[in-house]
């Protein structure tokens, strides 16, 4: 993979830090540079990916003529004389209609040969044997193929599966579907981290472990495994060379103090960086490298920085795998409906509820504190040295 490596030390502050815009390009480079493989997987596992083929019928939909109501189904012109009964999903038992014929009959069941049409029970009097209404030829029957025909292609390549795919493809007879869906392991680091009870005395509950799964959906990925690691250097690397999925994210090792051994863990495995640090606040402690086909991203372990991060790396690179759009895109340029300093060489993320052509702070979004996220909706991306006019939004989960 030919990816140059950080552009971005004119930024100043932190040498070497790309430009927040540029970093994201660089993400989405890799991204689709990498790509994920097609792979087969079951109705239950598949929702998110592209399809990576068009979806076939692979029967004729309706499979079989069905009624569309319960009632009576009828052949010729009434009355009819009553001869059976037809539930859904029962045997057909050889019932064929002749003229002048009805058989009483559920949503859904097989509609018997010869029937013209369904007359709902509320069109409908019954006396004695007979059946009576106005029947309209052709009503209130699902014909067989009259919503798509056998082979038929009814979805392209490159679809997204949503519930409403997954329904229609079961609907089709798929049992599974050939799918691009990035695979995502998370390793959460550092000693002081529980995930359970209580915070204080040093202990810190994990807040990306609960956080990232949701952000890694959004972006049309699947998790595999959060893991919980200590701060050693040999279990980070062993854990990142066995992950066995297309990206593993670490958490909180990104930094430079003693216990931040992403970077020299990279060094050791020889993988190709492409962003270590991006110009921005919160959140510049950010890595994006790759090596035989795995990409690793490393995120702050500040929790607002980490989402930040999230958003700037993680979820471009995952929709460019995939190839579907940047679920964070779409929200119109706005103003600020509070006074906002840009700094002088980073992108600030600022926390904002979107309103009606302008966009307001929630505050609370200090590196450490998801408070602000939480009330927001969308970060405001206030550029270096900005100093007033519309600002970009980059959409929250
Ligand atoms: N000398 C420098 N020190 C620091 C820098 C720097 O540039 N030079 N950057 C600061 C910034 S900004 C950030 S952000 C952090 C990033 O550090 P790490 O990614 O190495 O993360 P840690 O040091 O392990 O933790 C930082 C902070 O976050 C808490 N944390 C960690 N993981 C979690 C988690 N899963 N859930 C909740 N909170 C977490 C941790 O307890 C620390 O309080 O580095 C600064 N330092
Ligand atoms: O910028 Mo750090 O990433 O402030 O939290």
């Amino acid at each position: 993979m030919d990816i140059p490596v950080a552009d971005g030390a004119a930024c100043g502050g932190h040498g070497g830090a790309v430009p927040w815009a540029r970093a994201r390009e660089r993400a989405r480079e890799l991204g689709a540079r990498s790509g994920t493989p097609a792979r087969d997987l079951p109705l239950g596992r598949a929702l998110g990916g592209v399809l990576a083929d068009d979806l076939r019928a692979l029967v004729g939909l309706p499979a079989f003529d069905a009624s569309a109501m319960d009632g009576f189904a009828v052949a010729g012109e009434g009355p009819w004389r009553l001869v059976g009964a037809q539930l859904a999903g029962a045997p057909v038992a050889g019932l064929s209609l002749g003229r002048g014929e009805a058989v009483e009959i559920a949503t859904g069941a097989r509609a018997p040969k010869g029937t013209e049409s369904v007359l709902p029970y509320e069109h409908a009097e019954v006396e004695d044997g007979w059946v009576r209404g106005e029947a309209l030829p052709g009503r209130h029957v699902r014909w067989s193929g009259e919503e798509s025909a056998p082979g038929e292609r009814v979805l392209e390549a490159g679809t997204e599966v949503t519930p409403a795919v997954l329904g229609l493809a079961a609907s089709l007879g798929h049992d599974g579907l050939g799918v691009r869906l990035p695979t995502v392991s998370v390793l959460v680091t550092g000693d002081e981290l529980a995930t359970n009870g209580l915070p204080g005395d040093g202990v810190v509950r994990d807040a990306i472990g609960p956080l990232l799964p949701g952000v890694v959906a959004w972006a049309g990925a699947h998790l595999d495994r959060v893991r919980m690691l200590g701060d050693g250097f040999g279990d980070l690397g062993e854990a990142l060379t066995t992950a066995g999925t297309d990206v593993v994210v670490v958490c909180g090792s990104s930094s430079k103090g003693p216990a931040d051994h992403l970077r020299g863990v990279l060094r050791e495995l020889d993988a190709e960086v492409v962003v270590d640090g991006v110009a921005c606040r919160p959140g510049h402690p950010q890595l994006l490298a790759h090596r035989d086909g795995t990409v690793f991203v490393g995120l702050p372990g500040n929790p607002n920085a980490a989402l930040v991060a999230s958003l700037t790396l993680l979820v471009p690179l995952l929709c460019a795998m995939s190839g579907r759009p940047d679920p964070t895109a779409g929200l119109a340029r706005t103003t600020l409906g509070a006074d906002v300093r840009s700094r002088p060489d980073d992108t600030r993320l600022v926390a904002v509820r979107v309103g009606e052509g302008y966009a307001e702070p929630v505050g609370h979004d200090r590196p450490g504190s998801l408070r602000g996220a939480a009330l927001a909706d969308a970060y405001a991306v206030v550029p270096p040295g900005w100093a007033g006019g519309e600002v970009d939004l980059l959409r929250l989960p």
